[in-house]
């Protein structure tokens, strides 16, 4: 039997909520007469500001909580920003839909500077991620990096009061929050590399739920889920979490997967790089040969394996 209400879990940020929001209205429209609720709720990821993420225990964090929720039958979904999502899911879930992606690329944002290149030397630049570190420090070895976490609107607010002279976000949070005008200039692939899935939102739900995968399915995008698989599985074949500095680019065009990889050391700005294409039917193994790649440059040595 069909549900005829779907409860969706998600967190309580500006960004979480716009994103279950967007859910819940491409669900109504898929389905005419189903009945979707938002079920919003606090994770120890969105509680712990004081510390980097990679220190905490990274991102399983922003799940657990609503993952509880679906095992006690108070949600029926999740909706994620695909970045945040382990590259090994819990036992028992399951991603039914990769919504389309939206622009990937990071966002340099500044009230003083138009991009990365007009910083002064030694400028003072927020953001707690290892691979934008890496990236920064890459370069332009000169800046100074600083922690900065919370959600979009308190990060941006630290920028404002001048703790920063810039800070690097993702374009695709700050679109949907409204703040494109915020971008003064776009760090983007093949250069500068995204988080694996980045731009992407994705659809958590229980996997013993067929009912409920059923209606969901309906909202994935197959050329969005191509591209992001190759991209996991590259970042799982790397031990993949947000505690190592991964990039991880992949574009779907008539010739297949074309897939760009990089691990960084966010401490010496040290990039090792590759890169692979496949037919469009082998992502997984196209993000295990790429991860072979930087595994044979010496990768394992920046991620701690
Ligand atoms: N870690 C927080 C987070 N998770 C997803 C996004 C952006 C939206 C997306 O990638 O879909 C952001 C904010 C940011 O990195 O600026």
């Amino acid at each position: 039997m069909n549900p005829s209400t779907l409860r969706i879990a998600t967190r309580k940020s500006a960004l979480a909520l716009w994103q279950a929001e967007h859910v819940a209205a491409l669900l109504r429209a898929a389905h005419p007469g189903l009945a979707v609720e938002l079920v919003p709720m606090s994770t120890r990821g969105d509680e712990i500001l004081d510390q980097p993420l990679a220190t905490i225990g990274g991102k399983g964090l922003f799940l657990k909580e609503l993952e509880v929720a679906m095992l006690e039958g108070r949600a029926d979904l999740a909706v994620h920003s695909l970045k945040d999502v382990p590259a090994q899911l819990e036992p028992g879930f399951t991603l039914p839909a990769m919504l389309p992606r939206a622009d990937a690329a990071d966002a340099f944002v500044s009230n003083d500077w138009a991009d990365l290149a007009a910083l002064p030397h030694g400028a003072r630049v927020g953001t707690s991620s290892l691979r934008r570190q890496a990236q920064l420090r890459a370069l332009r070895p000169d800046l100074v990096l600083l922690d900065l976490r919370g959600n979009v609107g308190t990060r941006l607010g630290k920028l404002d009061t001048g703790d920063y002279d810039a800070i690097v976000l993702a374009c695709a949070g700050l679109e949907r929050l409204g703040l494109a005008a915020r971008i003064r200039s776009r760090l983007a692939a093949p250069d500068w590399l995204p988080a694996p899935g980045q731009a992407a939102i994705t659809i958590e739900a229980r996997s013993d739920n067929p009912a409920a995968l059923t209606l969901l399915a309906a909202l994935d995008d197959a050329d969005t889920r191509l591209a992001v698989t190759a991209e996991r599985a590259m970042n799982h074949a790397l031990g993949g979490s947000c505690t190592v500095p991964v990039g991880a680019w992949c574009v779907l065009s008539e010739h297949g997967l074309h897939l760009r990889g990089l691990v960084g050391d966010a401490a010496t700005g040290r990039l090792l790089r590759a890169e692979g294409s496949s037919p469009s039917d082998q992502a997984l193994t196209l993000g295990r040969k790429v991860a072979a790649a930087l595994l044979d440059q010496g990768a394992s040595d920046f991620l701690g394996l």
